[in-house]
Parts: structure tokens; sequence; C-alpha cells
């Protein structure tokens, strides 16, 4: 399949201008491999800074957005505010939007459908706690996740799946490949199942949980991962080497 691998960095609540530049030093020097698409995401207050400081095709995302184009939605930004400063992609759904915003799966396909309407491009974040694995409930779990955003997305070619391992993120314990390609092969085979074949086919779908310079060449190489969404890796240097991984 011809789906260009991904890679984008997720921030979250990190940084100042003074980090901030040495990043954007690291992203701007490279060099970064062209057949990769690459995106970062700063916090919200950072973007404009961020998009007009980096140079070639480096994406900038938003770590989220709410599903309207404006109103009384104190503290929140919308796809259209996103847009209106030049950038292209939110990652939404992320984990820590669900399990510390208290945001649910219904919530998260209305913002999907909101923003790919928009003409954004959407990182959608799905992934099972480490009680749900334990309990033998990964795939009912991303299953259930997918069904809802398969139910909101009306054009496939602005979504890209983020398969986040909740036990995996920020801990160091990275699924293994296997592990990995597992999920991812029996996402894009449910996808098949409820969208249809051609969009199993070109979706990308992400890995994401304790990404690093060591094991991305080893993850990248599986037929099923597509990218990365990173977190903690993507604030330094190494994040060159997992955005060149499969260069
Ligand atoms: O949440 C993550 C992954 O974070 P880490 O790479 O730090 O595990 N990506 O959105």
């Amino acid at each position: 399949m011809g789906r260009k691998f991904f890679v984008g960095g997720n921030w979250k609540l990190n940084g100042n201008k003074k980090s901030i530049d040495g990043i954007i030093e690291f992203m701007n020097a490279g060099p970064l491999n062209a057949d990769t698409e690459v995106v970062v995401g700063p916090p919200s207050c950072y973007l404009e800074y961020v998009r007009s400081k980096l140079k070639g095709n480096i994406g900038v995302a938003a770590q989220n957005c709410f599903k309207v184009p404006s109103g009384a939605f104190t503290g929140d930004i919308s796809p259209a505010m996103i847009k209106d400063i030049g950038l292209r992609y939110v990652i939404l759904g992320h984990s820590e939007r669900r399990n510390v915003f208290g945001e649910t799966d219904e919530l998260i396909g209305e913002k999907i459908e909101h923003a790919v309407s928009e003409g954004l491009i959407v990182i959608a974040c799905i992934g099972e706690k480490l009680e749900e694995r334990e309990a033998g409930k990964t795939e009912e779990v991303v299953f259930s996740q997918t069904k809802t955003i398969i139910k909101h997305t009306k054009d496939w070619s602005k979504v890209v799946i983020a398969y986040e391992p909740i036990w995996a993120i920020g801990t160091g314990k990275t699924a293994t490949p296997e592990q990995a390609q597992s999920v991812h092969a029996s996402l894009r085979k449910f996808i098949s199942e409820n969208a249809s074949k051609e969009i199993a086919d070109n979706v990308r779908i992400l890995y994401g949980g304790s990404v690093s310079a060591a094991n991305c060449k080893e993850l990248g190489q599986k037929p099923d991962i597509d990218g990365f969404l990173v977190g903690g890796a993507s604030l330094k240097p190494d994040f060159v080497k997992i955005v060149n991984a499969r260069a």
C-alpha cells in the first residue's frame, strides 16, 4: 500500500519560548526524510510562534479543539481558528483528553466530524488501559472507539488514526513490534469490515507510546504501522531519528 509514513510530535503541556527555540533549531536542521509527513503539536498559545519559525514542510497541529466555529465556550479553540492562523492539523481524542478531561467517544466523534468539515487533517487517538489489556479487552475497547470515529468521519482523506495503548504512554514500556502490529492489523480489518476495504487500505494507523530512537526502526518496519505519534521523545533532538525511521 502507498501509505505515506507519518510522524507527529505531541508536546503536551510542555515548553516555553526558550525550549521551543531549541526544538525548532533541531527540526529546521534535520535533515528530515522528504518521504515522511512530519507534524509537531505545541500547546495552543505557541501555535503561531512555532508556525512562524519552522522551515520546509513541517506541519503544525493543535493538540485539541472544540466542535463549533465559535461561541460561549470559555477556554477552548475552534478548527476555524486553527485554520485562520494557517495550520492544517489537529490531534483529537488523546487518552489524556479522555481520562483527565472526561471527553467521551461521542464528543470526540463530533469534534472529528466538525474539524474535518472545516478542512483540517485530524489525528484521531484511541487506546486501551492496562487493566483492559490484562482483561483481554484490547480489541473490544479500540473497536468501540473506532466505531464512533467511523460513524463521524465523512472524508477519510482527512483522518489519521493513532493507536496509543495507555499503559505505554510516558512509561517507557513500549508495546513490542508484534503487539503493536497485531492491534494495527486488527484495526485495519475492523475498518475494512465497518467502513470499506479502500478506506482500510489507505488510512494511516500510527503507533504511540514510549516511541524512541532505539525502538522506532523495528516498529516502523511492521506492515500496518504507518508512523508514530510521539510524546516525550519529540521534545529532544532524537526526534529527527524517529522521523527518519523508514529512511
Ligand atoms: O501520548 C503520546 C505518547 O507519549 P510518549 O511518547 O511520551 O509515551 N502521544 O500522543
